[in-house]
């Protein structure tokens, strides 16, 4: 059995940094604003869906480069997440979080994640996080549809 154990954490009103903009970072977004987190996002480009939020004030968009100047957003956040598409920046963000213990996951590099994004499904009142132990994204997202079919159906 995988050694990831799946905490469910109230997100509400928890302060999120999300380091990148990009495609990976937008869905990971999406996905926590259902939970009603409050998101900081920093990147110098965002994707069109996060520069909308951050016009309608759904997020705060620092639009930057992380630099060690932008090691003070990260303060007060539960966790990070780093999905910026230089794996030099992901890894200082990695080194900046670690400094702090505040929990990150690095989206290109399994091994600097303190924890890991799960596939979601909801359906019927139910909430479930899957994850193949970090060792399959594949496996995740095949398992993740298939209780999506189980739960619409609850
Ligand atoms: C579950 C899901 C959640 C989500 O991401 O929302 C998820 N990855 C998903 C998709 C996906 N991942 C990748 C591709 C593109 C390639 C392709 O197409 O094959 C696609 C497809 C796509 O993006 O469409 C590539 C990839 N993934 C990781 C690495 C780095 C590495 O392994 O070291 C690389 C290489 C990056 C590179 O090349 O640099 C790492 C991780 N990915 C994880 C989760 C974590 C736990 C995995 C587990 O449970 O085993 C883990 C370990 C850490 C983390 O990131 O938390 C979601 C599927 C569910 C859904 O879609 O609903
Ligand atoms: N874990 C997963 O599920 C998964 C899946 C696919 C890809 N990846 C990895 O995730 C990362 C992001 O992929 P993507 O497809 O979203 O890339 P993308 O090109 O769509 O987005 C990259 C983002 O990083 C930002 N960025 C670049 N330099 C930066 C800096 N110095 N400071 C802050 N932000 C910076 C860019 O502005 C952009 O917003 C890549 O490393 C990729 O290999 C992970």
């Amino acid at each position: 059995m995988s050694r990831y154990f799946p905490l469910f954490v109230d997100l509400e009103q928890e302060k999120i940094v999300v380091v990148g903009a990009g495609r990976i970072a937008e869905r990971r977004i999406r996905t926590l604003l259902s939970f009603d987190a409050r998101i900081t996002v920093l990147a110098p480009e965002a994707t069109e869906a996060i520069k909308t939020w951050a016009e309608e004030g759904v997020l705060h968009w620092q639009q930057a480069c992380w630099s060690q100047e932008a090691e003070k957003f990260l303060e007060g956040s539960l966790f990070v997440l780093s999905a910026a598409d230089d794996s030099a920046v992901n890894e200082a963000v990695c080194s900046a979080c670690r400094k702090r213990n505040i929990p990150v996951n690095c989206a290109d590099d399994r091994t600097r994640c303190d924890f890991y994004f799960p596939g979601i499904a909801e359906g019927g009142g139910v909430t479930a996080g899957i994850t193949a132990g970090g060792t399959n994204h594949r496996l995740a997202r095949e398992a993740t549809e298939k209780v999506r079919e189980l739960l619409i159906k609850m």
